[in-house]
């Protein structure tokens, strides 16, 4: 895409798929939380889920952890993907990774059902390292960044189907994340009414634990 076309999708994308309690935050996190709604043609998301589909299904949706971040989910891990997912994948590392960035050899899948979400949690430092990228399939959802020293300090990303977030530095350290529940699911003062959510993350290395460092690649977040 010609820079000029990139630059006016931030610019519109800023307006309006992120919202902050001030724009002194919005500022300051713009190149550390970012949506790129569209990233995914509906034939990508078509194939990300059709994928995905026969895996999750064997799994059963877990609610009774009380203290969990994430409640009405499944998960699972991946490492082997077709050439058609594994071509967006590599999409998502080249639009949200440095070339000096390590990522995590297993991509986190997670399936919300309708009820289900994720209460605010800052992914632990010591299996994820300074980015998280994710593409949201089926519902949109809205995701609420918190932060943790100065709570009236937010932001609101509305995360449409075939959408690519991006959390980085300050976003990613600095800031709970969470996915609303249905009754609170609003951009604003928009209803973002929940369905069923798959997200495919993408998360680097802790920092140190590049390859030809020793220890072994840690667990998923
Ligand atoms: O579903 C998502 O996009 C985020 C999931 C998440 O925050 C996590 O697994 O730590
Ligand atoms: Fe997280
Ligand atoms: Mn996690």
């Amino acid at each position: 895409m010609a820079g000029s076309g990139r630059l006016a999708m931030r610019t519109l994308s800023r307006c309006g798929w992120i919202r902050g309690s001030n724009p002194a935050v919005l500022s300051r996190l713009r190149d550390e939380a970012v949506v790129r709604p569209g990233f995914l043609s509906q034939a990508e998301e078509d194939t990300l889920t059709s994928e995905l589909e026969p895996q999750l299904r064997r799994r059963r949706y877990e609610y009774d952890h009380w203290d969990a971040a994430i409640h009405g989910f499944r998960e699972t891990e991946k490492s082997r993907w077709s050439d058609a997912s594994q071509a967006i994948l590599q999409r998502v590392q080249a639009a949200a990774f440095g070339p000096d960035q390590t990522l995590l050899p297993l991509v986190h899948v997670l399936d919300l059902e309708p009820r289900g979400y994720i209460k605010p949690h800052v992914d632990s430092v010591k299996f994820c390292g300074s980015t998280i990228a994710g593409l949201s399939l089926l519902s949109p959802s809205v995701m609420k960044l918190v932060h943790t020293q100065e709570p009236e300090q937010w932001l609101e990303l509305l995360l449409e189907p075939g959408s690519l977030y991006i959390l980085r530095g300050s976003a990613r350290y600095d800031f709970s994340h969470e996915i609303l529940r249905d009754e609170e699911s609003f951009f604003g003062e928009h209803r973002v009414p929940r369905g069923r959510r798959i997200s495919v993350i993408c998360r680097s290395l802790p920092e140190g634990m590049g390859p030809g460092r020793s220890g072994e690649p840690p667990p998923a977040c």
